[in-house]
């Protein structure tokens, strides 16, 4: 190498230094100075990183003072260059390099390679197989769902998919009590942040819950929610902040933040989300005479948010009219009627045997039957019922039929926007075992007890005196008594109030030394949070936890299997919730549920009602509310003591019949229909089976090592099934993505992760990977590379070209077009007699044939065939378009395809409901003409070039 001062030079390990000039030769070292970064460098001469910089005619260059020009002749005086060309003007600038613009980046692959940067063939081969996993990753079936530390559970997985596949869902997530609702609510957030179909996500949840969700998003997600309160809006917004709810993409807030402050709420309807979620959605109380604060808070912000989850385990707590309320957050366009839902409802049977017939073997019978079809025509239309049959004599009929289910389903069913799981259709839950526990009435009492309200009654400890009721309530005495004998035990107590629950544990922990702690709506965030941690400590925690009726919600306490419910609520639902509590998945032992009760006082009877007519506690009771306004005048009227024991037992055996029938009916109409729509068994197989192919493990671990090689990263092993991950001592850069200073262990086996939170759980999807791959993809490193193959048919001297191109498009946000178009790469391998070898020399022959070339030859042998290079490189791209249009037409068909049933859909809707505006219908028309607009303006993009010399 020979320098000299005024030459440019660019460095090969830092090219984002820019262009270097030589400043000094003295003593076998050169000094170079970087202008466009203030840097400066001393290297050996020997073996500097350095390589020259050489503009060729015909290249496009720019001047330290922004005039750019095209070379049209280069000269050399003692080693320093001088460039000739016409700037815009059309005058001759004779420009000597050393006043060449120093910004220049080397950044294009091609620009890199003639520059003399040539990678390492791993970087190179690293570069490719990371686009080819990201695009893998895009097309996968299950993306958005691997990334998650969760028990592969079919039918939490069959409803990530469903929705996951939907632009913007908005559905009801209704499984019963403790079967993953939040954990599906994660599955689907996770999606569409990784799928790029959302960036802003809000979660709204009860007070006693923000909490747990931010554990769980970042335990079982990797998801960083930040919790928004008063007080951190307030601190935001004296920095400045206009928006405080603008400063952060994901965002945890409690409902009463909303309802509390309505300046609070009024910015976060301002801040637009792609995705809100509402936890525990049964609270927003509404009918058409009144709307509680908490419906309207969160009906503003459900206008603007794109996609909305509601989560609720009991639907219908607070009747029906609530029921549609929430249908109708989430599809105004669906459910605009309370009277003609109700309607519905009732007819949902005749609905249900359609599909029966639709989903029978004898499905041919039923559709030649002129009956059959006359009924369907009724319910779906004519042009629907025409085009099924046209369709049915196609090659796919079966998938015709499926599209009329769906149909029937959506249009008729609560459909697509509704999911409810049941114990039933999920295996593994253990059984549940009541124990009541009579006591009897405090004798000085009995009197003022029968003649107290309902609600004292069922609560006696509010009637026996605020100082005394410890002493003198019988179930005090039980609870201390049962505890003693059961120190081993965890034991969760729920009773309806807080003072209730005050008094109680303070009474417990002092008078009878029992580890106690308690949870209840007076408590701060902070301290319900200790609490439940107290609770759930293995160790040194309490045995038992006091809960006001906020634990009976949402909270994870299946670690115990005993529950005390020190007095029962009169909803069916609240019970449910209550023992919800432990009967979740995970809990490994049978529910022990306990009921101590005054004898013969309104305990018992609705103890009895519960058990003996509804059988509520041993079984869940979807029916629970509905049956409970069937028999409310009754069983009120026996609970203040006004019926016989004739009257009772009447009651109760009525209560049993009309459980009996009212879920029979539920099964054949509503409850079947959504059922239907919320698992599929096959469907779900599909999905794990999917999911589990995709996992990967095998291929992530060998890619990752690569990667940690190359990056410096150091690993260990640390069992059989996880390793230490650390900095190494020569860093190729600062910092990795997700990699603490101290390191950390991590694992790719699902298994070792669930039991070990301690552990990463590295997946596809861990920001870790991601991260890496972003950064390998958004630098250049190997986007160049040079390499010799030996493969005899191939005459010595052959020059050839890999070269990998991404097909990229851009188009508004809001029409998420990589729904339609993701990544994808296009690999070309070509040699100058233009034959394309991209199938003969595949990546994987390749990597075993190439070999390395010393950094100096092969950058000679660039020099020397630059003008074959570029031939080579339009030939390759001439060969990439041509396989980009291809793509780009089944992306447009699938496009069209997709956009036409949504559309078909909102116009047969609109048909049965006059609230579907034209506008709607005519925006989605717009939304296809601008997503094929786009798609037609795809062009490739060169990703990475290799040059591969036969020898
Ligand atoms: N796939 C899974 N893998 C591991 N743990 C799970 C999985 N699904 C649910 N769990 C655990 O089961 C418990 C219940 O889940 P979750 O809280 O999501 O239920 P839920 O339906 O929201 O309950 P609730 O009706 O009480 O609000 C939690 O402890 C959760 O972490």
């Amino acid at each position: 190498m020979l320098f000299v001062p005024g030459q440019r030079w660019v460095s090969n390990t830092e090219s984002e230094l820019g262009l270097g000039i030589v400043v000094e030769v003295m003593n076998r070292r050169v000094d170079i100075s970087f202008p466009a970064s203030g840097e400066r460098r001393t290297y050996a001469v020997d073996n500097a990183p350095l390589n020259r910089v050489r503009y060729e005619v015909g290249q496009q260059v720019s001047t330290a003072d922004e005039q750019s020009f095209t070379v049209s002749e280069v000269i050399e005086e003692r080693h320093c260059l001088f460039y000739r060309g016409l700037n815009e003007q059309g005058e001759t600038l004779t420009v000597p390099e050393l006043e060449l613009n120093s910004f220049v980046q080397f950044s294009k692959p091609q620009d890199r390679l003639f520059a003399g940067q040539i990678d390492k063939n791993r970087a190179f081969q690293l570069r490719c197989e990371t686009l080819e996993h990201i695009r893998h990753q895009q097309l996968s079936a299950v993306r958005g769902l691997l990334g998650a530390r969760v028990q592969l559970l079919p039918h939490q997985l069959y409803i990530a998919s469903e929705t996951a596949n939907r632009f913007a869902p908005r559905v009801l997530l209704a499984d019963e009590v403790g079967l993953g609702k939040t954990i599906e609510a994660g599955l689907v957030i996770h999606h569409q942040l990784m799928t790029g179909r959302a960036s802003r996500v809000l979660i709204v949840v009860p007070d006693s819950l923000v909490h747990q969700w931010l554990v769980e998003m970042l335990r079982r997600f990797n998801l960083y929610f930040s919790i928004f309160d008063a007080q951190r809006c307030q601190a935001l917004t004296e920095s400045g902040a206009d928006n405080p709810f603008e400063e952060a993409q994901l965002v945890l807030c409690s409902l009463s933040t909303f309802t509390e402050h309505q300046d609070l709420h009024q910015q976060a309807v301002a801040a637009r989300w792609d995705l809100m979620v509402v936890d525990e959605a049964h609270h927003l109380a509404w009918s058409p005479e009144q709307v509680s604060p908490a419906y309207q808070c969160v009906e503003a912000l459900a206008q603007t948010a794109q996609g909305l989850l509601l989560l609720t385990a009991t639907p219908e707590q607070l009747g029906i009219e609530s029921h549609f309320s929430r249908l109708r957050l989430l599809d105004p366009d669906r459910y605009y009627d309370v009277e003609k839902f109700i309607a519905e409802e009732q007819n949902y049977q005749p609905v249900n045997e359609l599909v029966q017939k639709l989903m029978a073997d004898s499905v041919a019978e039923h559709i030649a039957a002129p009956a059959f079809i006359s009924q369907l025509t009724q319910y779906l239309g004519d042009s629907a019922v025409a085009h099924l049959q046209q369709e049915l004599q196609g090659a796919e009929p079966q998938q015709a039929i499926n599209h009329a289910i769906e149909l029937l389903l959506d249009q008729h069913g609560t459909g697509r926007v509704l999911f409810r799981n049941t114990r039933s259709s999920v295996a593994g839950f253990p059984d549940r075992h009541l124990h009541t526990h009579p006591l009897t009435a405090p004798s000085e009492y009995t009197a003022q007890l029968a003649q107290a309200e309902l609600s004292d009654s069922l609560r006696p400890e509010t009637l026996l005196g605020d100082e005394q009721w410890l002493t003198i309530d019988p179930r005090v005495q039980w609870l201390s008594g049962w505890l003693r004998e059961r120190r081993s035990h965890k034991v969760l107590v729920i009773c309806a109030r807080a003072e209730t629950a005050l008094d109680l544990e303070l009474h417990l922990r002092l008078k009878e030394g029992v580890q106690s702690a308690v949870f209840h709506e007076g408590l701060s965030l902070v301290a319900r949070d200790r609490a439940a941690a107290y609770f759930s400590d293995d160790e040194d925690g309490a045995q038992v936890l006091i809960c006001s009726e906020i634990g009976s919600e949402g909270r994870n306490f299946q670690f115990a299997h005993h529950l005390v419910l020190f007095d029962l609520p009169l909803n069916p639902d609240l019970l449910e919730q209550r023992i919800g509590r432990l009967d979740r998945i995970g809990q490994r032992h049978d529910v022990q549920i306990h009921c101590p009760y005054y004898q013969g006082s309104a305990q018992e009877t609705l103890l009895r009602w519960y058990h003996e007519g509804l059988n509520a506690f041993e079984k869940t009771c979807p029916a629970g509310n509905n049956i409970y306004q069937q028999v409310e005048a009754e069983l009120l009227a026996c609970l203040r003591g006004e019926a016989t024991d004739q009257q009772l037992a009447q009651l109760l055996s009525h209560t049993q019949q009309i459980s009996e029938q009212t879920l029979a009916a539920l099964q054949q109409g509503r409850d079947r229909l959504v059922e239907l729509n919320s698992f599929n068994e096959a469907k779900a197989e599909r999905v794990v089976a999917a999911f589990i192919a995709e996992e990967r493990r095998h291929e992530l671990a060998k890619y990752m090592e690569q990667v940690f090689d190359l990056f410096g990263v150091d690993q260990e092993e640390h069992s059989a099934l996880s390793t230490v991950i650390h900095p190494g001592d020569h860093m190729l850069c600062h910092n990795f993505p997700g990699l603490p200073e101290d390191g950390m262990t991590a694992t790719y086996q699902r298994e070792l992760a669930l039991s070990r939170e301690d552990i990463q759980f590295l997946t596809w999807e861990h920001p870790m990977v991601t991260g890496a791959m972003d950064m390998i993809l958004g630098g250049e490193l190997g986007n160049t590379a040079l390499a010799t193959i030996k493969l005899p048919p191939i005459k010595p001297g052959t020059l050839m070209l890999e070269a990998v191109f991404t097909v990229q498009c851009t188009a508004p946000p809001q029409l998420q077009l990589h729904r339609y178009l993701p990544l994808t790469t296009i690999r070309i391998v070509v040699d100058a007699n233009n034959n394309d070898l991209s199938n003969i020399l595949s990546a994987q022959r390749l990597a075993k044939l190439v070999a390395k070339v010393p950094k100096r030859v092969g950058q000679d042998l660039v020099r020397q065939t630059r003008k074959d290079i570029l031939a080579l490189i339009e030939q390759a791209e001439t060969l990439a378009t041509a396989q980009q249009q291809d793509i780009v037409a089944s992306a447009q068909q699938n496009m069209l395809q997709q956009q036409t049933e949504e559309t078909e859909r909102l116009k047969a809707l609109a048909q049965r409901n006059p609230n579907i505006r034209q506008e709607e219908i005519d925006f989605q028309l717009q939304a296809t003409d601008m997503l094929s607009a786009a798609l037609q303006q795809a062009r490739i993009k060169l990703e990475a070039v290799r040059l591969l010399v036969a020898v």
